[in-house]
This record gives structure tokens, C-alpha cells and sequence, in this order.
């Protein structure tokens, strides 16, 4: 099966992850890339290594209503900047959004495919989670539909690589004399990331989670995402891990470690890790998350989610190994 395969935002971290993936897809040949500045460029003028079948094809201009014959669109646009453009691409098209503008929107599927890939199978428009959300939400999901936690107070303590924040990102506040040997936290009480977090938590936990805190901070690595999660509940470590088992017995890329999980494990994949640790004298569960925000967090969800939508193995060309080391 050829399936005729686009990316808008091509330039960009989470583009550019699409695009590596794509090129190593069983199904979906690359036929159209767009965006912005980087428009009129060949992709060997952005990309020196990639594979000479895609060199000279050229970036052309985002223009929704100038697609070439398309079976699927991946875009990959700053956040506020899709939702008027992907209303005017052809219904016919499927489009996987990897930014934040159709999350838990009417006409969306939030694209949580680790945890109801039935709700994405066939879907034509599919919305990414954000990358902190798809490692919270995946270790949390076993717990709180189990009923093990109380989803009204949780606490997340979040680290992420720099390219979490795209080339675009920062108004350049993350160069490397910014960002290396510092810690920074951001967003507090109030990241973007908050209502989608609490919408799902309430769902998955069929009650309020209007007490969540979320802090995020910068760590100096390029790639890699690790949540650590506070919440109430009485089980114990071994009845945390035995739900999650139980949880992803068949899901291809979520591992359920013994170990807590460290972001390196991650890198260069379509992997979540999760582990646990409670304590139920203190009516305490911990429960923590990994993936790389441009794979799990972004591109591998991405191509994960196209692969339901258009009935291929969900794993379909995200089946290589991490990087290591
Ligand atoms: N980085 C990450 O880890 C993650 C990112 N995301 C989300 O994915 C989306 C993309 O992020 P990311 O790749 O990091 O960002 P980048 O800043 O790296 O890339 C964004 C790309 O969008 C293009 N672009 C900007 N404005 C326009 C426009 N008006 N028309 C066409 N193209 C445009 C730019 O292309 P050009 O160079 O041609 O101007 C640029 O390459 C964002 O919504 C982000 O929040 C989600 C999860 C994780
Ligand atoms: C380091 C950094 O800045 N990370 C981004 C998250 C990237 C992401 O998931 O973005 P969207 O929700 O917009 O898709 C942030 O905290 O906003």
C-alpha cells in the first residue's frame, strides 16, 4: 500500500522527526513538504543525510488550498498557528496535528494511542497530545482506571530536553550559553499543557482533577522527557506495576520497568516507559513517565496515530531501537 504522505512544518524539530520517520516508512512516500522561510529549499539543503529518493524535493509554501493529490497530512505548525489552515485542507485528506491546537476539540480525536487506540482507528482528523501529556498520562492511565489514585490532587515534576521547544521556540532564550549547566523551571500554575492534562485525567478517572499542579523545567539535553507524578492512594508498588502490566499487556511501546525509567531509554524512539513506587502508609503513589518529545512526544506519536487512522500495523515503521548511548 502507497500512501501519499505530506508534512507541513517540515523545517522544524517535530518536522524534521517526520520526516525521518517517513523515510523509513513501509507505506507512506513522502510527496509533499511545506512551510514557511524554509519554502523554495530542497530537502538536501536542510537536511544534508537525507536519503537521495527525497533530496530534491522542494519545500513549497503552506498553502492549504494548493495541496498535489494527498492521502495524509502531517502538520507540524507553532501552536495557534494550524487551526484556521487545517479547516481548509480537503476532507478527504487525514491529518495528524502534532501542535496544540485541536486537542480535545469537536471534530478531533485526542490521538492518546497508547491508552484507546480503538478511538483512532479510521478517524480522518487526529490531534497529538502534547509531549509532557503523553508521558503523564500514560503512567497514570493503569492507575487511574483501576481506581488506585485519586485523580483530584496530583502533582507532576517535569524535566524536558531543549527541543522541546522547536527552533522557533524561545525568542531565543535557549542557546546553549542559556540552557547549558542550568536548570529552569517555566510555566507554572498556568502551562498550556494544564487543560488537556485535566481534561483526561477526569475522563480516564471519572471525577475531578481540579487539584493538579504541573511544573515543568529545562534540562541541558537536546531530546528526552521524564515526569515524576504525586498522588494519593493507598496501593502498593507491586499493585501499581501489576495494574500497568495488566493495562498495556498488549500495547506495543509502552514498557513497564521495575527500575525508574531515565529519559536516555527513550531517545531516538516511539517508547514510553513507566514505573512506580508507593507507599501506602503515607497514602502516597508515585508514578513516573519517559519518552523523547520528538518521538513519543511528537513524530512517533504522530506516525503511531496515522497508522491506526489508515488500518496499518500500529507499529509500522517505528520498530527500530532506541539510540543508546
Ligand atoms: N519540539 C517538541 O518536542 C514538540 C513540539 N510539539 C508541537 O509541534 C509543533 C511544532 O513544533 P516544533 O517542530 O518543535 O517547532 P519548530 O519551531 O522547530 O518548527 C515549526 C515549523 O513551523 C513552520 N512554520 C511556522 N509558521 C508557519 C507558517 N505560517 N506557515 C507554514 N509553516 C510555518 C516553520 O517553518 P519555516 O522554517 O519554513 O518557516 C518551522 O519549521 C508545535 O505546535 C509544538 O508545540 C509537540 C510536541 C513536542
Ligand atoms: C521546552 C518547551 O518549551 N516545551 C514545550 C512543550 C512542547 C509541546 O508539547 O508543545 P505543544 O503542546 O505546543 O504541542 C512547552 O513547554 O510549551
Amino acid at each position: 500500500m502507497s500512501i501519499r504522505t505530506g508534512i507541513v512544518g517540515i523545517s522544524g524539530f517535530g518536522g524534521g522527526e517526520a520526516l525521518r520517520l517517513i523515510a523509513g516508512h513501509p507505506s507512506f512516500d513522502l510527496v509533499y513538504a511545506a512551510g514557511d522561510g524554509s519554502a523554495g529549499a530542497r530537502l538536501i539543503d536542510r537536511f544534508p543525510g537525507v536519503p537521495r529518493a527525497l533530496a530534491d524535493l522542494v519545500i513549497r509554501k503552506w498553502d492549504p488550498e494548493a495541496l498535489p493529490e494527498l492521502d495524509l497530512l502531517f502538520a507540524s505548525l507553532p501552536t495557534g498557528r494550524s487551526a484556521d489552515a487545517l479547516a481548509r485542507v480537503p476532507a478527504s485528506v487525514k491529518i495528524v496535528d502534532i501542535g496544540g491546537d485541536h486537542r480535545h476539540v469537536a471534530g478531533w480525536t485526542y490521538g492518546l494511542a497508547d491508552v484507546w487506540p480503538e478511538r483512532i482507528a479510521g478517524q480522518s482528523r487526529v490531534a497529538n497530545p502534547g509531549c509532557f501529556p503523553v508521558a503523564t498520562l500514560t503512567a497514570l492511565a493503569p492507575l487511574l482506571a483501576a481506581g488506585l489514585i485519586d485523580p483530584a490532587n496530583i502533582v507532576i515534576d517535569a524535566k524536558t530536553g531543549i527541543s522541546g521547544a522547536g527552533r522557533g521556540g524561545g525568542d531565543g532564550r535557549f542557546g546553549f550559553a542559556e540552557t547549558n549547566e542550568t536548570l529552569i523551571p517555566y510555566g507554572l500554575l498556568h502551562h498550556v499543557h494544564m487543560p488537556e492534562m485535566e481534561t483526561t485525567i477526569a475522563q480516564l478517572g471519572r471525577g475531578s482533577a481540579a487539584g493538579l499542579v504541573f511544573t515543568p523545567h529545562l534540562v541541558p539535553m537536546t531530546r528526552g522527557l521524564l515526569v515524576t507524578t504525586y498522588a494519593r492512594g493507598r496501593a502498593t508498588t507491586g499493585e501499581c506495576l501489576a495494574a500497568a502490566r495488566a493495562f498495556y499487556a498488549e500495547r506495543p511501546f509502552v514498557r513497564v520497568t521495575d527500575q525508574p525509567p531515565q529519559s536516555k531509554w527513550a531517545s531516538g524512539s516511539n517508547l514510553a516507559f513507566v514505573s512506580y513506587a508507593a507507599d501506602p502508609a503515607r497514602n502516597l503513589v508515585m508514578a513516573l513517565g519517559v519518552v523523547d518529545n520528538l518521538g513519543k512526544g511528537a513524530a512517533g506519536h504522530a506516525v503511531q496515530n496515522a497508522n491506526l487512522m489508515v488500518g496499518l500495523p500500529e507499529t509500522a515503521g517505528l520498530e527500530g531501537a532506541p539510540l543508546w548511548p
